[in-house]
């Protein structure tokens, strides 16, 4: 069910020197929607998944947000991570997120139990594979309960074992939750997004729920696209 705006941008508009990164878009995001971002390489998807976040500043236009920055979390395609232990790295996030200490030893615990990674919790987390680092960086993401969950190709650099476990997990991690995620993987769009939001050359020409994206008429450009990709 789609709620209240959480994010709202109008006209917003993103320049690097010059590369015009976004044009000028205006559009809503609802509480609960899961919205994918599709395009081809350097079309804007990150720089979309980042301004909605507030780590990149608008040229022009106005982006709001309804949610506080703490309540959002932001996953990408390979994590950081510290050297530190497993648990080490679900803990300090939530410390830093004003946990106490002890407190914050459980609910790692509890969050490394979801996504199959308690037996390695004292492991050194660099020391883990892609697909068990992604799981780590959803575990860290999940302790801190955000209400608003960006992810840039989380499962892009993942073999397809890991790209499933960690796209169940995503799945069962939205529930209740927003979510914006960029993807070049159809096939996850379908299964995870509500609504596909597809850009060309740092413009929206596509907006549409997932069912009306993948069965109704489309603009010829995002057409090929999704031909190519499918
Ligand atoms: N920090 C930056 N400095 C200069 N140009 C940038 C910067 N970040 C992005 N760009 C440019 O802005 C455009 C959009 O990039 P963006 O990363 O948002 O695309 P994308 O759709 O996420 O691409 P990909 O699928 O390859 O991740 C590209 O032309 C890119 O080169």
């Amino acid at each position: 069910m789609i709620g209240h705006t959480v994010f709202a941008l109008d006209g917003a508009a993103v320049r690097f020197a010059r590369v015009q990164a976004l044009h000028p878009t205006t559009l809503s995001i609802g509480a609960g929607e899961r919205v994918a971002l599709i395009g081809a390489n350097g079309s804007g998807k990150s720089t979309l998944l980042r301004v909605l976040h507030g780590l990149v500043p608008v040229a022009s236009g106005q982006v709001q947000s309804m949610v506080p920055r703490r309540a959002q979390a932001m996953l990408f395609q390979r994590p950081h991570l510290l050297r530190a232990s497993v648990r080490h790295n679900v803990a300090l996030a939530l410390w830093l997120h004003g946990a106490r200490w002890r407190g914050a030893q459980q609910v790692a615990c509890d969050a490394l139990d979801r996504v199959g990674l308690s037996a390695l919790a004292e492991r050194n987390a660099r020391t883990l594979s892609g697909g068990q680092q992604q799981r780590l960086a959803l575990a860290r993401a999940w302790a801190l309960q955000p209400d608003v969950l960006f992810l840039d190709e989380p499962t892009a650099s993942l073999d397809p074992t890991a790209k499933r476990e960690v796209e169940a997990l995503l799945g069962q991690m939205a529930q209740g939750r927003t979510m914006v995620f960029a993807s070049h993987n159809l096939g996850q769009v379908k299964r995870l997004a509500s609504r596909v939001i597809y850009l060309e050359q740092g413009r929206v020409l596509a907006d549409r729920s997932v069912h009306d994206f993948f069965h109704g008429p489309l603009p010829e450009e995002a057409r090929l696209f999704v031909k190519g990709e499918t």
